[in-house]
């Protein structure tokens, strides 16, 4: 099959998958042209549609050639007209020969639109398709405005409104950026450093883009960085699913956010990328953002696998967990520019191959229609890493969410055993309740939770910005528990505020509170528990409190106790985990109904609830690295 009728069969099939459409043309295995070529056709030529329609029909293109569908004599023009090297196909070929016959006809048609724009040159016709001003036949309001972090690593939020968006009319809410046609920006009001711009434009070829001083993030993306907030006496920091490296940039911008002379910001950040191909991108985006000095990657390692008593890892106060996921949150095919089709002149009989094409608004009834099925049952599903599942029945996507969840669960309790840590952010793009609230309950009620004192961070304690935000967690999934709840964080696909669909929840503990016995004990260089003779671990202030049997004595015997001396003998080897992950479920909703509209609490002066720790790293060493 061509490179055209491929890139067709995208444009045209029914969307009930999730995932975007990057990764359903990546992922689609028997695909036998170049995916990124028939993404780049898909995009490019929707882009140029509504020129590409006028030109096809003033030549009379689809009457002349019956065997030409309106799809593909888009595809077909654009690349006569506008690839480098032409239509991809060999000269004999039949789509190819069916275009070429009319190529005069096409590049006077093409000529003409351009001057009806008003428009000298073929480049300043460019530059406007590029600006998105070709969308004017569509004033409605697109489901989603274009988001922009400003990377403020590199330049600050100032100098982009006068730089990159120096001529962008400015709005006073994400509905009037959605409108597309439009060329206006939105300053967001519950995350510092985030945009929003009128969808239609492409962003991608500008400078600031291109330097990594403007990156594309969805809203929802950017609250796990912004709720962790991680402050200097936050220590280390580990990212424990990085790539492509999103949250690990805004963690790394927040962190100098707090710590304005970049050579005194003596915390890491830890990122761990399971996926060898997926760490390359990691590094790509870390070195483009320009964290690399901040950011000390673990590419191709499991998160899982690492052990949170490490030497390395003992000054690590603040994780952020966004494991794989269903991805059934992530914006799929909504993301797909407009398409404008050309259609058959009055009185001129369709062709054989044609099927009757369809007006402008019948289009937007489709593509209306397609948006409204993908609630619809699943006969394929992306997870947010690009893997593809067949999801036939309801059993097969409850198996795939039970084995999602039980991995996300297993990932948050291994965050849980960090000595040092006391702040921890789970996030999701999922929908699915068995993902989000059921697995924050699951930690809740584990063993290792209560032993060393994780709560979940209530609503009150959270930063201003998602105290404020008022899409909380579903109260069936969390059993009932309306602090629960409250505490967790939603962000609905398709709803007024614009955003993916997306799930957070915070969690905290109180270091003296729990008075974690790990960081009593005395360790060697290695890392491994310094013993007495009788073989108890030794303490880091004997004579405060004596060894740890009486350690074990004046605190209640617990199985975390037992697990270090365990996990001492045979390498790390980790038995509760399984045990944790098989804890009951609280609340049996399989689905998530609707979100939870609270009303936001009155704002608290209360500090986040963590106790501060000063970092004890040496600063001296690192910034000698970033010298280098
Ligand atoms: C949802 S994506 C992370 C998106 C990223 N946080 C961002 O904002 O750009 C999940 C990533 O975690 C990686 N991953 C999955 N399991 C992992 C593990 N056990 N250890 C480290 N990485 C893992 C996957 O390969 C995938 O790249």
């Amino acid at each position: 099959m061509s490179l055209y009728h491929e890139t067709a069969d995208f444009l045209t099939a029914p969307s009930n998958a999730g995932g975007s459409l990057k990764s359903r043309i990546f992922s689609k295995k028997d695909l036998k042209s170049q995916p990124a070529q028939v993404y780049a056709l898909t995009i490019e030529s929707c882009k140029w549609s509504a020129v590409l329609k006028e030109v096809v029909e003033n030549a009379d293109l689809l009457r002349l050639e019956r065997k030409i569908t309106p799809v593909l004599s888009v595809l077909l023009v654009h690349d006569l007209l506008l690839a480098k090297r032409g239509i991809a196909l060999p000269a004999t070929h039949g789509l190819r020969t069916s275009i070429e016959r009319h190529k005069a006809r096409l590049g006077a048609e093409f000529t003409k639109a351009r001057i009806r724009r008003k428009l000298s040159s073929v480049e300043s016709l460019k530059a406007h398709i590029e600006a998105g001003f070709e969308i004017g036949t569509d004033n409605s309001e697109a489901p989603y405005p274009r988001w922009i972090r400003i990377n403020t690593l590199k330049t600050s939020i100032e100098d982009q409104l006068g730089t990159t968006f120096a001529d962008y009319e400015r709005a006073a809410t994400v509905e009037a950026v959605r409108q597309r046609g439009s060329k206006r920006i939105f300053i967001d009001v519950n995350i510092p450093n985030l945009v929003a711009i009128s969808p239609n434009i492409d962003i991608s070829k500008n400078e600031a883009y291109k330097t990594g001083a403007i990156i594309l993030q969805d809203k929802a993306s950017c609250f796990p960085a912004y709720l962790l907030d991680p402050l200097p006496e936050d220590g280390d920091i580990i990212d424990t699913c990085s790539a492509p490296g999103n949250k690990t940039t805004h963690l790394a911008a927040i962190l100098i956010s707090h710590n304005p002379e970049v050579d005194e910001c003596s915390q890491t950040i830890h990122a761990f990328e399971k996926n060898k191909g997926r760490a390359e991108t990691l590094e790509k985006m870390v070195n483009v953002a320009g964290s690399q000095t901040l950011t000390k990657l673990h590419a191709g390692q499991d998160f899982l696998k690492i052990d949170p008593t490490a030497a390395t890892f003992k000054n690590v106060g603040a994780l952020l967990l966004d494991p794989s996921c269903s991805g059934s949150g992530i914006i799929g095919r909504e993301e797909i520019p407009e398409l404008h089709l050309p259609v058959l002149k009055q009185g001129a009989a369709p062709s054989k191959n044609t099927k009757r094409p369809k007006t402008l608004d019948e289009n937007k009834e489709s593509r209306k229609r397609k948006r409204d099925q993908s609630d619809a049952p699943l006969d394929v599903m992306v997870d947010d890493d690009g893997m593809v599942t067949a999801v036939d029945t309801e059993d097969e996507l409850k198996a795939r969410l039970t084995a999602l969840s039980k991995f996300q669960l297993e990932l948050l309790l291994h965050a849980f055993k960090f000595p040092s840590a006391q702040k921890i952010t789970y996030s999701t793009c999922s929908l699915y309740a068995e993902e989000n609230e059921e697995v924050v309950s699951k930690a809740l009620n584990s063993a290792i939770a209560k032993e060393r004192g994780w709560r979940i961070q209530s609503r009150e304690d959270q930063i201003k910005g998602m105290k404020e935000w008022p899409v909380r967690g579903s109260l069936d999934a969390c059993g009932g528990d309306a602090t629960i709840a409250e505490s967790c964080i939603r962000a609905n696909k398709g709803d007024e505020h614009g955003t993916m669909g997306f799930f957070l929840a915070g969690f905290v503990r109180d270091q003296q509170v729990h008075g974690d016995i790990e960081s009593q004990l005395l360790r060697d260089e290695r890392g491994h528990l310094v013993r007495d003779l009788l073989g108890f671990p030794v303490r880091t202030h004997p004579e405060e409190s004596g060894n740890v049997s009486n350690g074990v004595a004046a605190e209640p015997e617990t199985e975390e106790n037992n697990h270090l001396e365990y996990e001492e003998e045979w390498g790390g080897f980790d038995d509760a985990t399984e045990e944790e992950v098989a804890q009951p479920v609280a609340g049996d909703d399989k689905l998530l109904g609707k979100s939870q509209q609270s009303q936001v609490h009155p704002v608290s002066k209360h500090l986040p609830s963590a106790v501060k720790r000063r970092p004890e790293l040496g600063s001296q060493k690192k910034k000698k690295k970033r010298k280098q």
